[in-house]
């Protein structure tokens, strides 16, 4: 409700307002190797959002409705029925999602409904960048020293107090279950980081919590490379992406928090990580659909691999590399998965396996509970060497990152329990211990732990 431009548009005319969402089966269709386009994981998180809106309407005086099937086929009926002026809706970036919005307004058209889309999501509004958004620079640092030189964020907009909504008669719809979708019941995993709740009531809270109870906020650049636990970075990423919560209303946060408790490199460094949210948007925005191509935004396309057994297995965790199988296990069975961990797995199926890059991001895809579009591909292509990384060929030496983010071995050990009683850094190379202190900790290399799948480059 937070930071609505639609929303708070409608409101601040005093019109009368009836609030729809479309569950649209394209989203829960597959793609790519077979995998779901949205995993169970996500649908759920979406389900509790539903339901938490639901509710935040009707406390509002409203309702929210809910429309099953493809919105430029559904919205047309719905308008006429209740006689709408105009449809409100927040502007999207890529390809699939800007075709149902041109079809959408397509439809609107023909039921002589006019519509009206607004810019949200980022920091920096696209109107306010200090470049046409065709010429974002291609270099991180670049863009963001331009924007926050030139650019000014704008104030979040409050949440309505009320909303004007004279239509208790029309239908409400069921909010989906994961049945309805296809989908299975995710069960919740005790050893994830967090159990993260869909919705802007549960956003609200992680952040009173991150911030202002647990005071968080004034370590975050010490502490967000790390792997086990709640609070070692904010984990808004899930709630981001399905705009539970907006970026600018985080940003007034940190402000508030700056000026009530502290300010310091930790607290500018989330605004920092905010505007590489927001420059994977513009490059996305630019570029178009070479974000999905196999070169990227690159002139030319390497030679990749697509191998299914080897990619499974990166898959399952069952590489024979404790720290790279931690991390792809933590991801299955919870749906998250540190920035550190997302930056060694990528690089380990594009520079160690030379897998099709994007058979990655697919998979990412599908299971991430935080899945952005441009988010996940903008940071495939910079990991895979074809996006905005302006160091040629940057490699994650798996073992020495495992050295530096898990010396003890403590989050192999939580994720990979068949190596737990290797002492310290060993969990994290199996493969280099002799045969006899493998016995003696009742490890079997092939056995009940795979051997490596490559061999792992000496760098550690
Ligand atoms: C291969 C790969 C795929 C990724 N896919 C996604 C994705 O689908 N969705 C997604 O939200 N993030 C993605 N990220 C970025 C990043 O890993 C997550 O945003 C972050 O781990 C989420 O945890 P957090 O909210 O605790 O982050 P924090 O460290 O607390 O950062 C705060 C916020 O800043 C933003 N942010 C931080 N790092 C990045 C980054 N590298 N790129 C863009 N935004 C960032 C996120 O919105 C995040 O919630 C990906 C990174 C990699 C390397």
């Amino acid at each position: 409700m937070h930071d609505h431009a639609p929303l708070f548009s409608a409101y601040d005319k005093d019109a009368e307002v009836i609030p729809v969402y479309c569950v649209d089966p394209r989203q829960f269709g597959t793609m790519r190797l077979g995998l779901p386009k949205t995993g169970s994981f996500r649908a759920k998180f979406l389900i509790e959002a539903l339901r938490d809106l639901r509710l935040r309407l009707i406390d509002l005086g409203a309702q929210l409705h809910i429309l099953y099937g493809k919105p430029e086929e559904v919205l047309p009926d719905f308008l006429r029925a209740v006689e709408a002026d105009a449809l409100y809706f927040s502007e999207e970036i890529t390809s699939e999602e800007v075709a149902v919005e041109k079809a959408v307004e397509a439809a609107a058209w023909k039921a002589g409904v006019a519509t009206e889309s607004f810019w949200q999501q980022t920091l920096f509004h696209i109107s306010d960048l200090p470049f046409p958004v065709g010429q974002t620079p291609e270099v991180f640092t670049q863009f963001r020293k331009e924007c926050e030189k030139f650019s000014k964020i704008r104030p979040a907009y409050p949440a309505p107090d009320e909303l004007y909504y004279p239509f208790p008669d029309v239908p409400k719809g069921d909010i989906p279950t994961l049945a309805v979708l296809g989908l299975e019941e995710p069960e919740v995993s005790d050893r994830g980081v967090l159990v993260f709740e869909g919705g802007e009531g549960p956003a609200l809270a992680r952040l009173q919590t991150y911030f202002w109870e647990n005071d968080c906020l004034k370590v975050y650049k010490e502490t967000r490379n790390g792997l086990l636990g709640a609070d070692y970075s904010s984990k808004f990423s899930p709630w981001l992406a399905l705009g539970c919560i907006s970026p600018r209303y985080i940003y007034e946060e940190v402000a508030r928090y700056e000026k009530e408790r502290k300010k310091n490199q930790s607290t500018y460094w989330l605004v920092f990580e905010l505007i590489w949210r927001d420059y994977f948007k513009f490059i996305a925005k630019k570029h178009g659909n070479k974000i999905f191509w196999l070169q990227g935004i690159k002139p030319n396309a390497e030679k990749w691999q697509r191998n299914e057994a080897l990619f499974q297995r990166w898959v399952e965790g069952q590489t024979g590399i404790p720290f790279v199988d931690a991390n792809m296990r933590e991801l299955a069975e919870t749906g998250f998965m540190s920035n550190r961990g997302r930056q060694n797995v990528a690089s380990f199926l594009v520079n160690d396996l030379n897998i099709d890059w994007r058979w990655g991001a697919s998979y990412f895809e599908s299971v991430l509970i935080d899945y952005d579009v441009c988010s996940n591909w903008g940071n495939w292509m910079y990991v895979a060497g074809v996006g905005n990384d302006p160091r040629e060929n940057r490699y994650f030496a798996i073992l020495k990152q495992a050295k530096n983010y898990d010396a003890k071995g403590d989050y192999v050990r939580h994720w990979v329990p068949e190596l737990a009683a290797l002492p310290g850094y060993d969990i994290q190379k199996p493969f280099d211990l002799p045969p006899g202190t493998l016995k003696k900790y009742g490890i079997s290399l092939g056995g009940h732990y795979p051997h490596p799948m490559v061999k792992m480059r000496a760098i550690y």
